[in-house]
């Protein structure tokens, strides 16, 4: 989970190694930039997808155990976790491909649909090497509420700052 450890480079790269079969894979794309341009509209940050090769952000969905000390629950619990920046899987970022996958708002009652977009934006927050807030308002708050108009919270702002 978050360290204390950050990117010694400022243009960061991520790849996204397989989808979920819940939303469109241009859908989910989308929501992955704007995961990311959450971060780098208050930093120095820039982040670039890569087709192949190694990023230095690997991005999966994952179900059961995976391959990490950290093995998913199926639907609700755990929605995703990320890693802090480093080689290897630090900086890693997995999704929880038993959760319903939406966003925002979704057909049914969205308290049983989980928001990428919002899940994203935090596990980057810890793929960059931020720790959780206990600011319940901030998005790097340890636990997931649905939110209409996203902000980030001025802790998760100085928090970032602070590494970049
Ligand atoms: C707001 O974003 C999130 C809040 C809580 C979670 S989580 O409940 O999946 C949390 C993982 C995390 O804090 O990244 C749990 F420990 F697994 C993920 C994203
Ligand atoms: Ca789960
Ligand atoms: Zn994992
Ligand atoms: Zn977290």
């Amino acid at each position: 989970y978050g360290g204390v450890r950050k990117w010694d480079h400022n243009n960061i790269t991520y790849k996204i190694l397989n989808y979920s079969s819940d939303m469109d894979s241009d859908v989910i794309d989308d929501a992955f930039a704007r995961a990311f341009k959450v971060w780098s509209d208050v930093t120095p940050l820039t982040f670039t997808r890569l087709l192949q090769g190694v990023a230095d952000i690997m991005i999966s969905f994952e179900i059961g155990d995976h391959g990490d000390p950290y093995p998913f629950d199926g639907k609700h619990g755990d929605l995703a976790h990320a890693f802090s920046p480093g080689v290897g899987i630090d900086g890693e970022a997995h999704f929880d491909n038993d959760e319903y996958w939406t966003l925002g708002k979704g057909k049914g009652n969205y308290t049983s649909e989980i928001t990428l977009f919002l899940v994203a934006a935090h596990e980057f927050g810890h793929s960059l090497g931020l720790d959780h807030s206990n600011i319940r308002g901030a998005l790097m708050y340890p636990q997931y509420s649905y939110v209409e108009d996203f902000s980030l919270d001025q802790d998760d702002i100085d928090g970032i700052q602070f590494l970049y």
